[in-house]
């Protein structure tokens, strides 16, 4: 390990996810904010995800016994802590020098998965490094990006395998980004000495020369975006279960299932790829009546408290993920804050956990919603 995240205290006044964020407002520069917590287009994906839980009710039990409560759970063969993991955000040395070093050191701190993006901004093996010693660390996943060189992708895969990663999360609702106008207001670049490094190498793309009448995305970006062949390919590649995140078609849900693939993440990239989609607490429970059962269904969009999460739960998510409100925690008080996020979330679920009458997640189910 070449890189010990610094100890930083929590800025006084911080008791919410939402409190995080807008301290980070202020700690982030123009540039990264417009990255980090942007949207698509109008933004109103973005929007929807957070309104889809917060107008989701819960409906409790009372006087139920609690004692030995706990929120462990099992996902590909393991025993959680919490369902909480941490999603893949790329380039978070944008918002701590740490970066995802930091974010790992807190996973590991608080028993919460981990899923490190193709475009991180520290090498694979540091981040590893990071968590694998630790006892009560989470799962540690490895997001992939296709890209257009097989041999390096296999590389890359390879590279994940031996460092210790234990499945691999492939986004497939990203063919192309979106239209991400706050980027481009703030006119938005990597700041210099940030990179993706574990894509350093990666031989440039065959140079594509466009008639005027072609398409800049028809005929030469997309002409290596993934099919479900490609998926198929990867199966071939690695020996670690593969998940598919960015599924909110039930159709595509069957394949996965029918590929025999590891599990999906019911996304929509926390709104930043095709707006107008509707929330990922919308379209859960359509999923999860197709695969349910068969293969783990996780979720994320949204999530800025307990009570969020334990609605993912009763929906029938295996667990959950976060996206923005650890890049915020990392801003505010890198490796510390990230933990303080994790934590306060799980806070928050344990005290919606006994609120409800749910001494285990297995206890929280579609009863624990309220029907109107
Ligand atoms: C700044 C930023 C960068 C992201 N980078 C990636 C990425 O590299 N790979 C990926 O699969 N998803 C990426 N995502 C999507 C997240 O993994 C996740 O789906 C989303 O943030 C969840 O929504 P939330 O932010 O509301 O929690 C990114 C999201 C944000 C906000
Ligand atoms: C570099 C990007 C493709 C990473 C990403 O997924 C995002 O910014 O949402």
């Amino acid at each position: 390990m070449n890189h010990i995240p610094a100890v930083q205290p929590i800025p006084s006044g911080i008791v919410t996810l939402a409190d995080h964020e807008l301290h980070a407002r202020s700690v982030l520069d123009d540039n990264a904010w417009a990255y980090f917590s942007g949207g698509a287009a109008d933004e109103i994906t973005l929007r929807a995800n957070r309104s889809a839980w917060d107008e989701m009710q819960l409906s409790p039990r009372v006087l139920r016994n609690l004692v030995g409560g706990n929120t462990r759970t099992q996902l590909l063969g393991r025993t959680l802590a919490h369902p909480i993991l941490l999603a893949p955000v790329a380039f978070q040395r944008m918002a701590h020098p740490d970066g995802e070093v930091a974010t790992a050191y807190a996973a590991a701190m608080q028993g919460a998965g981990l899923v490190l993006s193709t475009q991180a901004s520290m090498p694979l093996e540091d981040v590893a490094q990071a968590v694998l010693s630790e006892a009560q660390r989470g799962p540690l996943w490895f997001q992939f990006y296709f890209q257009h060189d097989r041999g390096f992708m296999r590389e890359l895969i390879q590279r994940a395998e031996q460092a210790g990663y234990e499945a691999i999360v492939v986004t497939v609702d990203a063919p192309s980004s979106g239209v991400r106008d706050r980027e481009r207001r703030a006119e938005f670049k990597l700041p210099p000495g940030i990179s993706a490094v574990n894509l350093a190498g990666l031989p440039p793309a065959p140079p594509v020369y466009l008639a005027p009448h072609q398409s800049r995305m028809f005929d030469a970006l997309l002409a290596t975006a993934p099919t479900w062949s490609d998926i198929e390919w990867l199966q071939g590649v690695t020996r670690l279960p593969i998940l598919l995140k960015g599924v909110m078609h039930e159709d595509d849900a069957r394949l996965a299932s029918q590929m025999g693939l590891g599990g999906i993440i019911v996304s929509n990239h926390g709104g930043r790829t095709l707006d107008t989609m509707p929330a990922t607490a919308a379209v859960f429970p359509r999923i999860h009546e197709v695969v349910g059962g068969a293969l783990p269904i996780l979720l994320d969009g949204g999530i800025r408290r307990g009570t969020d999460v334990l609605k993912a739960i009763a929906l029938g998510a295996s667990a959950v993920l976060i996206g923005r409100p650890y890049v915020w925690g990392l801003a505010n008080a890198g490796a510390m804050g990230v933990s303080h996020v994790l934590r306060l979330l799980r806070d928050e679920l344990e005290i919606a956990m006994a609120l409800c009458g749910c001494a285990t997640l297995d206890e929280v189910s579609s009863a624990t919603l309220f029907k109107r």
